[in-house]
């Protein structure tokens, strides 16, 4: 059987009285890239914020890499090897996307020292590896302000790996992006699932076509379904909690 990073046994939030998540169970391989889809208020976000730590299960436990995440608190378990990317940008924009890699791979540093100071070797490949898979070496110096949308998500994909975490969590990230970006983005998330355990939140059912391996459908606080994209989309349980009519629904192909 596979190594499993996380597992996921009979979890359910409750935000006085409503169910966000409900009695759900889930588990990721080491290595595995996962996305989750689900309608509006499937649970996602809450899925998510269980994983770090941000919202405390009711019941339930969450077991990462072997331990237990109960009564941890969120820079613990992120100290624990869980890394997020929120659905905006949050990058410095007044900082090169040198610079804010550099200052990712240097988070137990303070920002002076992180910038000002001579960074190692191993830190400037790191940090030259990093721009090269994000694919911004030619804009490697320019201020982060001047960057596309896409842009600005590569990069911000990049100084979450730069903190080199065991689970990336990446939550929409091509909301708001042309075809083109959104591309860019899918083939950076497949190059980093070469290396990394990757759990994706999207809507956007090319995108999830153009990465996914296996899917998970949340509906109403529990999983629907999993399996590749073919069998997701087929799966008539699916078809009726998108929009109930095939022709219409977003899943189908
Ligand atoms: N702090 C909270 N208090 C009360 N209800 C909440 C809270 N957070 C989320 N909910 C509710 O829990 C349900 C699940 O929300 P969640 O944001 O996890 O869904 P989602 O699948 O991420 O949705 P979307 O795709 O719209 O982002 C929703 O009905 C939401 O209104």
């Amino acid at each position: 059987m596979n190594e499993k990073i996380l597992q996921i046994e009979n979890l359910t939030v409750n935000f006085d009285g409503f169910r966000a998540l409900n009695d759900l169970n889930f588990s990721l391989d080491k290595g595995e890239l996962r996305v989750i889809i689900g309608p509006n208020g499937a649970g996602k976000t809450t899925f998510l914020d269980v994983i770090t730590g941000k919202t405390k299960p009711t019941t339930g436990q969450v077991t990462f890499k072997g331990k237990p995440t109960q009564g941890k608190v969120e820079y613990e378990i992120a100290r624990m090897g869980v890394g997020r990317k929120f659905q905006t940008p949050r990058v410095y924009l007044n900082l090169t996307p040198r610079e804010n890699l550099e200052l990712s791979c240097n988070r137990h540093k303070n920002v002076w020292n992180a910038l000002f100071g001579a960074p190692s070797r191993a830190e400037a490949r790191t940090v030259t590896g990093l721009l090269e898979t994000i694919r911004l070496e030619t804009k490697a110096d320019l201020k982060a302000d001047l960057l596309s949308h896409g842009e600005k998500q590569r990069l911000e994909i990049g100084m979450l790996v730069a903190q080199s975490p065991d689970l990336l969590l990446v939550d929409e990230p091509v909301a708001g992006l042309t075809d083109e970006e959104t591309e860019n983005v899918g083939t950076l998330l497949l190059a980093l699932a070469e290396s990394h355990s990757i759990i994706v939140i999207e809507h956007d059912m090319e995108f999830v076509r153009q990465i996914a391996r296996k899917v998970t459908v949340l509906h109403q606080g529990s999983v629907l379904c999993e399996g590749s994209m073919d069998d997701v989309q087929n799966d008539p349980r699916v078809i009726e909690v998108y929009l109930g009519k095939q022709e219409d629904n977003p899943v189908a192909a």
